[in-house]
């Protein structure tokens, strides 16, 4: 046996991994045919849109599919066929947390990546290497080589490799093509070793070989939910220290700078924020702590789980510290939310922090006026129809979604800063304050805006992490920590 050489490519999956990733490798591979299947036909409309109109927004991703769309690259809902063409199957399917049954809210639910695996096994009429692009839990490898193996056809065999992806959002195309590293797991036998290297060879078209690990498949899939848990808990811990820098009159800033600056911390990831959000962060950990439950390892669970404990908490005290400033209701006010998506450079919104935000301003009977620059509006009623226990029509009534920070922020008491899209530092927070009832208050919730040029213009403005900036005329939030007896007061 030698390692096969990779002519054909099929991508299960056309989201937000799947499309940028296959592209990236056309345009990289231009001697390898890829296509990207999806059951979706409108996403699949979209990928193959005369106009680039393409369905996720990611900076730089329609560059790419310009140069590589119809040379090497297609999109189509033809899955069978591609599945039946490809040499190596890539299943970049949704692994969401599963919603009912045994470990609903926590167990990744791995029925989209099962029936992509059936599909592969029913269609397949020769040998294929099956790539585990989606977030697995670990050994979810071996239950794929099991199903393969079992609806197979004579003389067709199935590799599997783990090869999890780490791109983030909004930053996907640059994360691609410069990884800090490519993670092949494969299964250390003669053939796992000899499909490791095809895949190895496709990336080392452009990723330098010491940036390409290759591991066991265990190790892989487990290294994926690691690395999301740590960037996670890091968030987590600088929001816990958030906290205690309201209280003390301490910045956050500043001790971020200075804890990061230690080599052996980084400075990376320890911006404080109104909470991290995403499709990833929370899913993969609860699934870490599934999976700890799961092996008897209760402290270990425990340990995981309070990072999205930490994160939920952030979400409702920044919540609550905009009602505490506003003199403690904030029934019939006009809140602008600036930033819909869960960061900015991404039209993604999954689990981003403004749903909860604004969940929790409609609880108070507030009116919401929304202004996010990429999230489109359908996107918007859709999030907030699924979490706010009211119907449509009610929601409607409280909320308005504005095409420009301007109208979002007239009229209203208060200004949250949810998403830190850079076009926010740059508006005319002038003209703002002068549309804005009085006092005009700013929350920023992204440690994104200039305080001091807004104090100057006259807001009063309460930043995440800083103590002196949180005190309302009235309702005074900051407590003051009685350390000699541990009381606040
Ligand atoms: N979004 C990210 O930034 C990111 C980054 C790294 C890893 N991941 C992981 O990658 C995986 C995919 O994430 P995503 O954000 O691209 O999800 P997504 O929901 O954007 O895309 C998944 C696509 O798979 C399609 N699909 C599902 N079952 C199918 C089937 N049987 N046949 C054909 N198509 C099918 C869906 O229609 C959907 O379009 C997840 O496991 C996720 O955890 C995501
Ligand atoms: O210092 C920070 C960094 C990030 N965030 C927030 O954390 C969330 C996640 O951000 P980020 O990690 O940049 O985006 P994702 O696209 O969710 O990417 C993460 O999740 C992906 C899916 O698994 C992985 O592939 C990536 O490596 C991992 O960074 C967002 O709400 C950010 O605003 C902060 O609050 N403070």
């Amino acid at each position: 046996m030698a390692p096969v050489t990779v002519k054909k490519i099929c991508c299960i999956g056309a989201g937000y991994v799947g499309g940028p990733t296959c592209a990236v490798i056309a345009l990289k591979c231009p001697h390898i045919i890829v296509t990207i299947v999806d059951l979706n036909q409108t996403r699949i409309d979209a990928w193959n849109s005369p106009d680039f109109r393409l369905p996720i927004y990611e900076p730089g991703l329609d560059e790419v599919v310009r140069e590589a769309r119809g040379r090497n690259l297609f999109f189509s809902t033809d899955v069978d066929t591609a599945i039946q063409e490809a040499d190596l199957i890539f299943v970049s399917v949704n692994t969401p947390t599963k919603k009912s049954g045994v470990g609903a809210g926590f167990a990744a639910d791995l029925n989209y990546v099962e029936l992509a695996t059936r599909r592969i096994a029913a269609v397949a009429t020769t040998s294929k290497i099956v790539v585990e692009k989606s977030t697995v839990p670990c050994r979810t490898a071996e239950s794929m080589q099991i199903i393969l193996e079992a609806n197979s056809k004579p003389n067709c065999r199935f590799d599997i490799l783990s090869n999890p992806e780490f791109l983030a959002e909004g930053t996907a195309i640059g994360d691609l093509l410069a990884p800090d590293r490519v993670l092949i797991g494969s299964l250390q036998s003669a053939e796992g070793k000899d499909a490791c290297q095809s895949l190895v060879d496709i990336y080392s078209n452009w990723v330098p070989a010491d940036r390409i690990l290759t591991v066991g498949v265990w190790s892989s899939e487990l290294s994926k939910l690691a690395a999301n848990a740590m960037l996670a808990q890091r968030i987590s811990s600088i929001n816990a220290l958030s906290a205690i820098c309201e209280a003390t009159g301490a910045n956050i800033d500043e001790v971020a700078n200075a804890v990061g600056m230690d080599s052996r911390i980084g400075p990376k990831f320890l911006k404080a924020s109104v909470g991290f959000g995403g499709s990833c962060f929370q899913k993969d950990i609860l699934n870490l702590v599934y999976l700890s439950e799961s092996l008897h390892l209760p402290q270990v669970a425990a340990y995981w789980r309070q990072v999205v404990e930490m994160n939920e908490w952030q979400k409702k005290r920044f919540s609550k510290t905009v009602v505490d400033t506003l003199f403690n209701t904030i029934t019939g006010k006009r809140i602008a939310v600036l930033g819909f998506a869960f960061k900015a450079d991404t039209g993604d919104t999954r689990e981003s922090a403004s749903i909860s935000l604004i969940r929790d301003f409609l609880a108070e009977r507030a009116t919401v006026s929304v202004y996010d620059p990429q999230v489109e509006h359908e996107q918007i009623w859709a999030d907030l129809d699924d979490v706010v226990p009211k119907s449509l029509d009610e929601i409607q009534k409280q909320v308005t979604l504005c095409s420009s920070a301007f109208e979002a922020c007239e009229g209203a008491e208060a200004v949250v800063v949810a998403t830190e899209w850079k076009e926010f530092l740059e508006i005319d927070w002038e003209t703002i304050y002068k549309s804005m009832k009085k006092p005009a208050f700013v929350f920023d919730g992204r440690l994104l805006l200039d305080a001091s040029k807004l104090k100057q213009i006259g807001f009063k403005v309460v930043i995440i992490g800083r103590g002196e900036e949180i005190r309302s005329p009235i309702s005074s939030p900051r407590r003051h920590f009685n350390v000699l007896n541990g009381e606040n007061r």
